[in-house]
């Protein structure tokens, strides 16, 4: 059965705001919506940052985590991104949830309330333990990386 989320809205949002949905029925990314009731739009500049509220906490359950995306089409026609792509949602993480939206492109930028800024996907995680050790196992590759098996 497919993890559930719980959802609350912080105690400014606005409660009429649309909840995360799949948009189609094999949908990964559940559109994120920003939450900016009473407020004026936020213009980006180009190379403008911003944190743009959700107006959501979410009760992620443990052995999961939220990411957060960025959305394509933002991405292909605005050069909208998120600097810390993929954001990452603790599952003990019961702030707002928020969005650091990025203009990438060459031309301001206009988020609205309830505009569709970003796609968050729940994807299973593991922590692992970690351990000191002198020396590590040995590997055909060694401290090859960075472009050592060459081009293309
Ligand atoms: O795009 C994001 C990224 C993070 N968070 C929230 C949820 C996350 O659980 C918390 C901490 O995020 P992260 O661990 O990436 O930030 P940090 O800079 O390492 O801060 P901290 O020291 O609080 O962990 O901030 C968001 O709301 N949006």
């Amino acid at each position: 059965m497919s993890p559930l989320i719980r959802v609350s809205r912080t105690e400014t949002a606005d409660p009429a705001l649309p909840l995360p949905a799949y948009e189609t029925a094999g949908a990964a990314g559940a559109d994120l919506r920003a939450d900016l009731p009473g407020r004026a739009p936020v213009t980006l500049a180009p190379g403008e940052r911003a944190l743009i509220p959700t107006g959501l906490r979410l009760e992620i359950p443990p052995g999961y985590e939220v990411q957060i995306r960025p959305r394509s089409g933002l991405a292909l026609k605005h050069g909208i991104t998120l600097p810390n792509t993929p954001g990452t949602i603790d599952s003990d993480y019961r702030g707002p949830l928020g969005v650091i939206l990025m203009n990438a492109g060459q031309e301001a930028f206009t988020v609205a309330h309830g505009d569709r800024i970003a796609q968050m996907i729940v994807a299973p995680v593991v922590q692992a333990r970690f351990e000191l050790a002198d020396t590590l196992s040995e590997t055909d590759r060694g401290a090859g990386g960075f472009g050592s098996t060459g081009r293309g």
